[in-house]
């Protein structure tokens, strides 16, 4: 083999088995890990490192999505399968959850069947000891007819000994231990028939090479544990309880600490650049790069410590194998409502980003369902809707962790009725497809992964905060400071402003939801184009430029005058919040939509009704809610009743729309 040439690697398996975290062991790469299946769903290619490698010739490896078989099944083994098929990689490497075996090796002979040379790496081999498991490692080398490597990717245990079996197999023939002969692929039962004997096949190796002891004492403990957290009642409530610990601490106890001595940093920088700025330039230019810039960003990038406090927190939850037995829970909701299993894993990732949660739902097999997951994973609120929850939380309800809470449970439960409702429109002809979750071992949770993944997430957020939040911010304050012939808006006259005639129009819409005015309307729709301009904006709007009040270590609370400046009741805060999570998600998820959905009427059809959910449940909120803490209805009942009536007669007019079932039966005949 020539040395100058690139060896391309492709890395494969089971999902969950850890590849990622091999490819970034042996890369130094960054690409995210769960603990859960389907976690990766595209390719991504990286450069094996150089003390690993030997001075051999560079090796590119490729990290693919988790496969069961190469029988096409769901799109994210689709690329696997393709990418083995026609990217004809020089070395494959199998990675095999150890502890998993009988699981595993169905693909590994697969692999072996395909003439391209397979190194199989034993992988979380770590764990085999602990779960009484005993393999012969040799022997399976030897029945498999390819190297057998033992690797702990988490601790990068294996990893030279794996490069090293790479270059000697790189040009070797290996015979595959199981030839499946031709088998006509379109014929159903001969496909079964041949699966049946490899099944068997696989069998008669693991008999070989595996002996277990029956069920460990950690295994019982696991089980028992398990009976209580995924129970089928009982989980709601101790997720419900374990969601407000983790807004309780990230929002009232240890983030504020952080965010005190943060917002003092802003508060430096504030005063630093005005004595700078001194008396030498406009006051407008002043109010722009004070107010709008300092101020705005500062605003929202106060809340950052929170909410990698969270993020932590949520990564420990993750890791420790606690949210893959939340999948559990909901899984049974899901069905019932049409979706599948496979639906929670977009919404749980969205509650990061609802991009990468709406592109996640590309493994769902179904097209409903995967176009109806893809229009309501935006309701679960993503990362840049915690700085506006925060904010309401800390200026109206002394910064409670139900406030959070009860968002997340919202957000599940209209997902649920929003479920309901798309299958009602577009009629439930498509079969459930089964959905098994593997359940992770559960374990103590890695602090070190945790503070990887809370880092990342901090960086997007302050990436976004020193560029589109910024240049938001900027332009709506120089917005506010104009009119439309240019000219600086006098004290007092601030509704002149462009930017207070822009939004005006559209506060008239918001006044049966309780928050009437422009500046509310302006941060809600700045929110579009990133949610954290929510908070951003309402700095600007409002010339507030903190939010956390450094004297109390605390958010602003009861003494402050945020909640005054506002002019809300707390009814109609909780409104203006609801309004902002649920209606339709930022531009770029709404791109992220387009994408998946993979049709305009469904873009459209979700637009519409994401903006009306977020509207009916924003009015119900601020309408019932002063009816019950004043005894009468809030201003504007009456209209508001009309334009939520007018969206759910739209809704129920397409959910009884006879023609969109025959459509859709005809496609499925
Ligand atoms: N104990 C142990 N855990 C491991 C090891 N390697 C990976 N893990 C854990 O296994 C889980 C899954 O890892 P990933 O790297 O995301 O697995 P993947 O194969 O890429 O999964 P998909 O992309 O979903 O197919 C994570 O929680 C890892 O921390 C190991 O050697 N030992
Ligand atoms: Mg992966």
């Amino acid at each position: 083999m020539n040395n100058q040439e690139t060896i391309r690697v492709a890395l494969t398996g089971n999902p969950n088995s850890g590849k990622t975290t091999l490819f970034n062991a042996i890369t130094g790469e960054i690409a995210h890990v769960g603990n859960w299946s389907g976690v990766t769903m595209d390719k991504k290619a990286g450069e094996i490192k150089e003390n690993l490698n030997q001075g051999q010739a560079e090796v590119t490896a490729v990290d693919l999505p988790g496969a069961y078989s190469m029988s096409p099944f769901t799109s994210e083994e689709n690329i696997t399968k393709e990418f083995v098929k026609n990217e004809d990689p020089d070395v494959i490497i199998n990675i095999v959850d150890a502890t998993n075996l009988s699981r595993s090796l169905f693909f590994t002979t697969q692999l072996l069947e395909l003439g391209i040379p397979v190194v199989v790496a034993l992988n979380k081999s770590d764990l085999i000891a602990k779960k009484n498991i005993d393999l012969d490692r040799e022997e399976l080398s030897e029945l498999l007819g390819c190297p057998v490597v033992n690797t702990v990717a988490t601790k990068n245990q294996g990893l030279e000994d794996l490069v090293s079996a790479v270059h000697e197999v790189k040009a070797e023939e290996q015979a595959a231990p199981f030839e499946a002969g031709d088998v006509d692929l379109t014929d159903r039962s001969a496909v079964e028939a041949a699966d049946k004997r490899r099944f068997e096949f696989v069998k008669s190796i693991i008999d070989k090479v595996e002996t277990r002891e029956v069920e460990s004492n950690q295994q019982t403990i696991q089980d028992t544990v398990d009976r209580v957290v995924a129970h089928k009642w009982l989980g709601i409530p101790i997720f419900a309880v374990i969601m407000w610990a983790v807004f309780s601490l990230s929002q009232t106890h240890v983030g504020p600490l952080f965010a005190d001595i943060f917002v003092g940093w802003i508060d430096q920088l504030n005063a630093g650049v005005a004595s700078m700025l001194g008396d030498s330039v406009s006051p407008v230019l002043r109010a722009i790069l004070l107010d709008g810039i300092i101020g705005g960003v500062g605003a929202v990038v106060g809340f950052l410590p929170l909410i990698m406090v969270l993020f932590f927190l949520l990564a420990l939850l993750e890791d420790c194998g606690y949210m893959a037995r939340v999948t559990v829970v909901m899984d049974r909701f899901f069905k019932k409502v049409g979706l599948s299993g496979r639906s929670i894993i977009p919404m749980i990732i969205g509650t990061g980003c609802a991009i990468p949660g709406v592109m996640a739902t590309r493994t769902i097999k179904d097209k409903r369902q995967r176009r109806t997951t893809a229009m309501l994973t935006p309701f679960m609120p993503c990362g840049a809707k915690l700085p506006v929850i925060a904010l309401f939380a800390g200026a109206f309800f002394n910064d409670a962790g139900w406030v959070g809470t009860t968002m997340y449970f919202l957000g599940i439960g209209i997902i649920i009725i929003g479920a309901l409702i798309v299958r009602k429109i577009t009629g439930d002809k498509s079969t459930r497809s089964p959905f098994i979750m593997e359940l992770p071992e559960y374990r103590f949770p890695s602090i070190k992964r945790a503070t990887k993944s809370m880092a990342s997430r901090g960086k997007a957020f302050v990436i976004k905060a020193g560029t589109i939040i910024l240049i938001c911010n900027a332009a709506v304050q120089i917005m506010q400071t104009f009119n439309w012939q240019f000219e600086v808006v006098a004290e007092g006259a601030q509704s002149t402003s462009i930017l207070a005639s822009i939004a005006s129009p559209f506060s008239i819409l918001l006044i049966p939801l309780g928050f009437g005015a422009w500046q509310l309307a302006a941060a809600a729709i700045t929110g579009f184009i990133a949610k954290e301009n929510v908070v951003g904006t309402l700095a600007v709007v409002y010339s507030i430029t903190n939010f956390i009040n450094p004297e109390e270590f605390a958010l602003v609370g009861d003494g402050t005058n945020v909640a005054s400046v506002m002019g809300l009741t707390s009814v109609a805060a909780l409104a203006y919040l609801v309004f902002n999570l649920f209606t339709p998600p930022c531009f770029a998820a709404i791109g992220a939509m387009n994408a998946e959905l993979e049709s305009k009427k469904w873009l459209w059809g979700a637009i519409g009704f994401q903006f009306s959910v977020g509207y009916i449940a924003s009015f119900l909120t601020y309408q019932v809610g002063t009816l019950i803490t004043t005894g009468s209805l809030g201003t504007g009942f009456l209209p508001g009743l009309i334009a939520v009536g007018a969206m759910m007669s739209v809704i129920v007019y397409f959910m009884t729309d006879e023609e969109e079932v025959q459509s859709e039966a005809t496609v499925n005949a």
